[in-house]
């Protein structure tokens, strides 16, 4: 039978992105291709920079709502990573990292400290602990001697005594480098129910891992391989500005251990941040160094020539972001993402998609119009690993969200980079807000990402290499969704429901 050529049907991407509109995730939507292979096979490891690789396509971004040491820890483990903001003295910086960097296990406990000779006066003793530790002086980097839990110091008749008189003796622990499964071996052999985890350089203490902690870390889905560096370290970045303060804080940086820092700016194409990139790959060349942000091939190809490692995409696109409507000046998300990464794929710069991600469908999109990873904010600052405590808002338990850009987050640190040297009025391209509770990225990153592998298969994508080829190639079809087929693609025409994703 003689073959049959098939009549045009949707659009390349590059004829798609090449009609004079800026469009976002949503307004796009992919054609399916062909399935040749199951879900659970794709492949999502890929590249934050040049040197650093993934086996997760996911970074939190550097904002004080977002990212300090749980969440660097909590990403790292699952095979993603997180950059530590910069809204903090260079010293507190350096502390969030060498707190992410001294751990192995994807949390960190909260417990507190006392010595023998103390006494316990209230439950509030406890913090938001069930334990307290005892050790020889009574802080972290002294001897461990022993430790309370609160039920059995609630059932004390007598609370008048001190510590040593009624504490469990604790004369073991493990080094810090241990992983879940050596703590796991450690605590079953011995059939203990916690130990903890002591600093081989300095002898600190540096958590309490009980046997319901790792049960609860067991229960979680498994994800691919960590993110550690050679010196089995959790593999965690930074973000810095590019004052000429910044060079102080960079080098705190460096000494602590930062896989990669990333220049933090709204517009990357600046005289300020190509000087700072060509300082930094003078004089820490093993260092990676992710520019942005950006949103044209313009702005991409200056920081690519400067000597970027990696790209950060997005301008005005977050959810906490203003700046399109404050400067008039950004660019549709999904625009932004295939324009720059059409660029930066000719010089083997992967492409961070920062900005905009509400599902597990914006983060296909952004994958497969050719970024090598996804930064998000919003989805994940509900997380109990996110900065912050949860409150209660309308019965809702809530956490606190705000752009680095709102007149609140100015006013605690970046105040200079607003009020520099010669601006005198404060003017907010973000805002302040809360959003819903999540639980622990350690399982709702695991089913998005199930998503996302889903999305890949139906477009016949087994990995991200061969995403990007389907759309280089322009075998990858899309179009644009109209306003009604947007509302189509959603949930429509019922009268009440419950979005339950997984
Ligand atoms: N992705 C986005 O769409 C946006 C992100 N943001 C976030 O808000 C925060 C602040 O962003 P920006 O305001 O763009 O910070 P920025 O530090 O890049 O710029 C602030 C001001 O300082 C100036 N500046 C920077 N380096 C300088 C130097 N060495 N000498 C003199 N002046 C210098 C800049 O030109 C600008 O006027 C960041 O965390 C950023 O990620 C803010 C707006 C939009
Ligand atoms: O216009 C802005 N004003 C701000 O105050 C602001 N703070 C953060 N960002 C950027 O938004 C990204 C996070 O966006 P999502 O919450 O949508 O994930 C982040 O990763 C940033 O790129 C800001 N943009
Ligand atoms: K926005």
């Amino acid at each position: 039978m003689a073959e049959v050529t098939l009549m045009e049907d949707g659009f390349p991407a590059e004829k798609l992105f090449n009609q004079g509109y800026s469009y976002t995730y949503d307004d796009v939507i992919f054609l399916p291709h062909y399935i040749d292979f199951p879900a659970d096979s794709v492949n999502l490891s890929t590249k934050l920079t040049r040197n650093i690789s993934l086996s997760l396509p996911c970074v939190s971004s550097p904002m004080d709502t977002v990212t300090e040491s749980s969440m660097a820890i909590a990403m790292a483990s699952i095979g993603a990573i997180s950059i530590l903001h910069s809204n903090n003295s260079p010293s507190d910086q350096l502390a969030l990292l060498r707190s992410a960097k001294s751990r192995r296990i994807p949390f960190i406990s909260d417990f507190e400290v006392k010595s023998p000779s103390d006494s316990i006066d209230s439950e509030s003793d406890f913090g938001s602990s069930r334990i307290i530790l005892v050790t020889e002086s009574g802080n972290r980097r002294s001897r461990v001697l022993g430790y309370v839990l609160k039920s059995d110091w609630a059932n004390l008749k007598n609370k008048d005594c001190r510590v040593c008189d009624f504490m469990s003796k604790l004369d073991f622990s493990v080094p810090s480098s241990h992983n879940l499964d050596q703590i796991v071996g450690f605590l079953s052999g011995k059939g203990y129910e916690l130990v903890p985890t002591v600093s081989e350089s300095d002898g600190e203490v540096i958590d309490l891992v009980t046997i319901e902690d790792v049960e609860r870390i067991r229960g979680f889905p498994k994800m691919g391989l960590p993110s550690v560096g050679p010196k089995g370290e959790f593999i965690v970045g930074a973000s810095i500005g590019t004052r000429e303060s910044d060079k102080e804080r960079l080098e705190y940086l460096v000494k602590g251990g930062a896989d990669v820092v990333v220049l933090d700016s709204s517009q990357g194409n600046s005289i300020y941040q190509l000087d700072m990139i060509k300082y930094i790959k003078r004089r820490y060349p093993e260092l990676d160094v992710v520019g942005g942000n950006v949103v044209t091939m313009n702005q991409a190809q200056n920081l690519i020539r400067a000597g970027v490692d990696g790209l950060r995409v997005g301008m005005g696109s977050g959810s906490i972001c203003t700046t399109q409507e404050v400067c008039a000046v950004g660019r549709g998300q999904a625009t932004a993402v295939y324009k720059v990464a059409s660029i930066a794929s000719e010089s083997g710069v992967p492409v961070i998609a920062d900005g905009g991600i509400s599902n597990s469908g914006h983060i296909v999109k952004a994958l497969v119009l050719g970024a090598s990873t996804v930064m998000m904010g919003s989805f994940l600052a509900g997380s109990t690993e996110a900065p912050g405590v949860y409150e209660y808002r309308d019965g809702r338990q809530v956490k606190k969200y705000r752009g680095m850009g709102s007149l609140e987050a100015m006013t605690k640190g970046s105040d200079a980079r607003y009020l520099g040297d010669t601006a005198k009025l404060k003017i907010a391209q973000g805002v302040e807000g809360v959003v819903a509770d999540k639980g622990s990225v350690l399982k709702f990153l695991p089913y998005t990402m199930q998503a996302v592998k889903q999305g890949f298969q139906d477009l016949g994508a087994s990995s991200l290499q061969s995403a990007h080829d389907l759309l280089r190639s322009g075998t990858l079809r899309l179009e644009v969704r109209s306003g009604a087929a947007q509302v189509e693609g959603g949930v429509h025409g019922l009268l009440s429901y419950e979005k339950k994703p997984f």
